[in-house]
């Protein structure tokens, strides 16, 4: 299968830090690629190079392709209309302006937004549509980001640490939704709860000090002590929640300031 991105010998420097030394990787056309290491790695910066979204100030070299089309020197305006979706970490709903609103804002001028799926899949959007934003809980607040996202039609998703901050139930919802979100579009995700990881992801690349230190099944990386223990600072022990427990309070990557 050929991947949906491929991203060969990135590197990325901003106000003189060499945060990303030559990474390479590829995101499959399908399921859920992951994106791991601990605090400060680069994941976001990763993210955002794809999406054409580093600092002016920053210098970006490499290749980064999805499918045939090189990304690298392509406005993010185009990117998103070509199919590149982002869910940032902040959520970055507009908190001034209604749910609704936040929704029409994300059309895409020419196509027909599926408000069809996105209501099935978040009917509390629809309930919600005349609050403001800014007024919507955490986890409602990430289901906007997501909801907003898959109006449009995507050929990869990029989404940034989606159950940050979350009740261990609301982790749940948004675990759930993630999960049918991608048995129909590729999703390359940053996540640092390891339960979240294990019940959704297929591949996993870990990040380490701005390099790629291992690549390949999320599930095997998982199982591996000694490797969860020295890229992610967590022991496998702790990784593999019991299956009858049903909301996905896993542990964390670990905290700079854990180690
Ligand atoms: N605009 C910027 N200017 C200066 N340094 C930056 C900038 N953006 C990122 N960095 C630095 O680059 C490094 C990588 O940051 P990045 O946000 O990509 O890490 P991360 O792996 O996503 O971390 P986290 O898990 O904490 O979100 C950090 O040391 C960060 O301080």
């Amino acid at each position: 299968m050929e991947p949906v991105l491929s991203v060969e010998d990135l590197s990325v420097r901003i106000s003189g830090l060499h945060i990303l030394q030559g990474v390479s990787f590829t995101v499959a056309p399908t399921g859920v690629t992951v994106l791991l290491g601990r605090n400060g790695v680069g994941k976001t910066t990763t993210l955002r190079a794809v999406l054409g979204l580093t600092p002016p100030a920053g210098e970006v070299r490499g290749t980064i392709r999805m499918g045939a089309q090189s990304l690298l020197s392509q406005p993010t305006h185009r990117l998103v209309r070509g199919g590149l979706g982002y869910v940032p970490e902040d959520r970055d709903v507009f908190a001034g302006l209604t749910v609704a609103e936040n929704l029409r804002l994300a059309e895409r001028r020419g196509t027909s937004p599926a408000y069809d799926k996105v209501f099935a899949l978040f009917p509390e959007l629809d309930r919600r549509g005349r609050q403001r934003a800014g007024s919507l809980s955490g986890g409602q607040q990430q289901m906007l980001a997501i909801g907003r996202v898959l109006l449009n039609d995507n050929r990869l998703l990029l989404i940034d640490e989606p159950t940050k901050g979350l009740a261990p139930k609301v982790v749940t919802e948004v675990a759930e939704v993630l999960e049918r979100v991608a048995e129909s579009v590729p999703v390359l995700l940053v996540e640092q709860n390891l339960a979240v990881v294990r019940r959704l992801a297929r591949d996993a690349v870990v990040l380490a000090a701005g390099k790629v230190a291992w690549t390949g099944d999320a599930h095997e990386l998982l199982l591996e002590t000694a490797l969860t223990k020295s890229l992610l600072g967590v022991g496998s022990a702790e990784v593999s929640a019991p299956s009858a427990r049903s909301e996905l309070a896993g542990p964390a990557v670990a905290r700079k300031d854990q180690l």
